[in-house]
Parts: C-alpha cells; structure tokens; sequence
C-alpha cells in the first residue's frame, strides 16, 4: 500500500456554493484526506458530496453556533469564509482549493499532484535571507550555487506554500476586463522563496501552509455581504502572514505547483467588490512594507495582535473599515485561542522563544 504523506496531518479546506463534483477528479488524490468544507451562503441549501470522501461540513448556521458573537469575523457570502475551516481544523497542515480548480497536467501530460508538491514544499526548507539562483536547493538535481553563503544554507522554516494556476489566471477586474481571452499556458517548473522584506499577492486558490506555524494569521478578514470590499481576502492574509513570517524567521514559497483554474468569475460584479480594494491598496502596501513589530511579539497570536493594533491606529484614518477589521482581528486571535488552546508542547515552545 502506497504511503499517503501526511494523511492524518492535513485537512483539506474547500470554501464552496457549489455542489462538490469536482472532487471526481481529484479522487486519487484526495480521498484519503479528511476535507473540511464550508458551505458559504444559504445554510438550508443542501451541498451533494461525491461518495467515498471523508469530511465535516460548517454553514452559516454551524459557525454562529460555534463561535456565538465572535462570528461575527468570519466573512458571509465571500470565498474568505474558509478561514473557519483553518480554525476548526486539528491538524497541522492546511490545503485550501477552490470547487472550480481541476488537475492540471505537467508538459509530459502527467496529472499533477498539486497536494503532494505543496507537501514536499512545506517539508523543505526555504532561503528567504539569499537568493539562489540555480532557484530552489532542495529540488533534486539543484544545488546551492558557487557564492551562496554556507552558513545560510540550512535554510529556514516553510510555513506557506502558493500554487499557481493554468488557464485562467488569477487576474483582478481591471485586467479581465481588457483581457477577457487572456490564458495562462505557461508551465514554470520551479518553486521560489519569496525573500525577506519582500511582500506577494497571495492567492487563495491552491494554497497550503503550517497551521502550527502560522495558522492564527491566515485570517480572510471582512469581505463580501455588508463589508465595502471583496476579493481581497486572501491578498490580506498574505500581507498579514508575510510580515509575520519575515519577523518570526519562517519563509514562504511561490511556484509549483499548478492546477487547472477552470471558470472565470464575472469581471464586472469583480470590479464592483475590489473597487476600494484597488484604491487602497497603494495605502495598505507601504503600511506593510513599514511595519515593524516588537521583539517581545514572539509568537504569532502577539505580532497578530500588535498588527491589529496598527491597523486601526494608521488605516483607521483612510476610512472606518479597518477600523472595523483591526476590530475583527483581534476577534478572529480570541476565537482561534479558544478552539485551539496551546498545548503544553506549544506553550514550552513559545516559552523557549520568548527568552
Ligand atoms: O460568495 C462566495 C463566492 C465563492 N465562494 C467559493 O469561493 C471559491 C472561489 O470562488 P470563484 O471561483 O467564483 O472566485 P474566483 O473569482 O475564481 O476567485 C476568487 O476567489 C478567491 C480565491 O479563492 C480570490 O478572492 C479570487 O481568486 C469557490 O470555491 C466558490 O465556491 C464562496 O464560498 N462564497
Ligand atoms: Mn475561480
């Protein structure tokens, strides 16, 4: 019997308004992994799951039970609602996958395996303090090149993994719309580190990480019903989760591997959700690219928090809704605590780290 790496260490989240058929054809893959599906939208809706998958399902109605008000944080009728599955979650590992990305193959024809790649890319180490040009060490075949200090070499821990996407690409409304036909074909077989000090665009779509290592700061924020802005979830959670992981010494990796993105999302009704988002943003990058966090904040719970705090003290000022997000925030910390008290294992570790 083939070893299914990490089979009873990661969960598989998948955000949906769906039913779930594409998991046919992520079958061989998949079905030895626990899902956790979050059914976002109207709770008497019945989602259909494919036979033979082992999983939990939350709606609407299932998360305001669990977390009473402090559901509050977890968006409505936006793909961020997935981030309760990473809360409610009790493994180490998270893959997140949206219901309309299919198994993409490689240029030999070979379907990939998007789940193992992202597991081989969280269980190596990443370079984010030197860049190495021969791109990724680990990769057999590859090395360190000649000049690559050997006292950086050992690397640090991974704590995310981004995959990306054929077909269609991940592309806010702006671009769709002057580029409607536009297809990705192109396979880049390589995986980065995102080097220190360096902020990316993080996609939720095929995306894994350490929830051990950086779970409390993969929060989706507000986005969608009764929030000014959408489709920006997961770009927070990347900002958020990179500052983190440059200050806490982690690294993040970006590459392979692909899936196949199969539906474009309507450009029009995407412009009026990431309207604001797009305005921002010029305001939010330089706030995260000036963020300095304390030395005391050693664990992810403080810089989250600390983070928190600055959002409301410095985006307040551009309009009340980060105030309402810094809010939501800290919401989001007290209800991860509280489903996920620290162990006594991770309360020595954030001990030993904090001296
Ligand atoms: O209100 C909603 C809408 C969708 N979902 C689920 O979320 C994912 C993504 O939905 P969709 O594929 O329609 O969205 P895209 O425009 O392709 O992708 C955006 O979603 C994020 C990436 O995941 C990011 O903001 C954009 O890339 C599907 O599983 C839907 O079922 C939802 O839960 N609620
Ligand atoms: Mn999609």
């Amino acid at each position: 019997m083939a070893t299914v790496p990490l089979k009873d260490e990661l969960d598989i989240v998948i955000p949906t308004i769906r039913n779930l058929d594409f998991l046919e054809m992520w079958r061989p893959f998949f079905e030895q992994y626990h899902l956790i599906i979050v059914q976002d939208g109207d709770p008497s809706k019945t989602i259909k799951v494919p036979d033979g998958f082992d999983y939990e399902l939350y709606n609407r109605n299932d998360i305001n039970k669990i977390l009473g008000p402090r559901a509050s944080c977890i968006s409505f009728k936006d793909s961020a609602c997935r981030c309760f599955g990473y809360m409610v979650s009790k493994k180490k590992y998270i893959f997140t996958i949206d219901d309309d990305c299919f198994v993409a193959k490689d240029p030999s024809g070979k379907d990939i395996n998007a789940l193992e790649q992202h597991i081989k890319n969280l269980l190596c180490p990443s370079t984010p303090y030197f860049f190495n040009t021969l791109y990724d060490p680990f990769r057999d075949g590859a090395d360190f090149v000649r000049g690559y200090p050997f006292s950086l070499r050992e690397g640090v821990s991974t704590a995310v993994s981004h995959g990306l996407w054929l077909n269609i690409p991940d592309y806010d409304a702006p671009t769709q719309l002057v580029k409607p036909l536009e297809r990705n074909t192109r396979y880049v077989d390589t995986v980065l580190t995102i080097p220190k000090g360096t902020l990316f665009p993080m996609c939720g779509m095929n995306l894994a990480f350490d929830r051990d290592l950086i779970g409390p700061a993969m929060y989706f924020g507000l986005m969608g019903d009764g929030q000014p802005i959408g489709r920006y979830d997961d770009m927070w959670a990347g900002w958020c989760c990179k500052v983190i992981c440059d200050h806490l010494g982690l690294g993040i990796k970006t590459g392979l591997p692909y899936i196949y993105h199969s539906k474009a999302s309507n450009p029009f009704v995407n412009l009026k959700k990431e309207y604001n988002g797009i305005f921002w943003q010029e305001e939010i990058i330089p706030f995260f690219q000036q963020m300095n966090l304390s030395k005391e904040s050693t664990t992810v719970q403080k810089c989250y928090v600390e983070m928190a705090k600055q959002v409301n003290e410095k985006l307040g000022k551009i309009d009340p809704y980060f105030v309402k997000l810094a809010d939501a925030m800290v919401t989001w910390i007290e209800a991860w605590d509280e489903l996920n008290p620290p162990t006594k294992d991770s309360a020595k570790a954030t001990n030993a780290a904090s001296k």
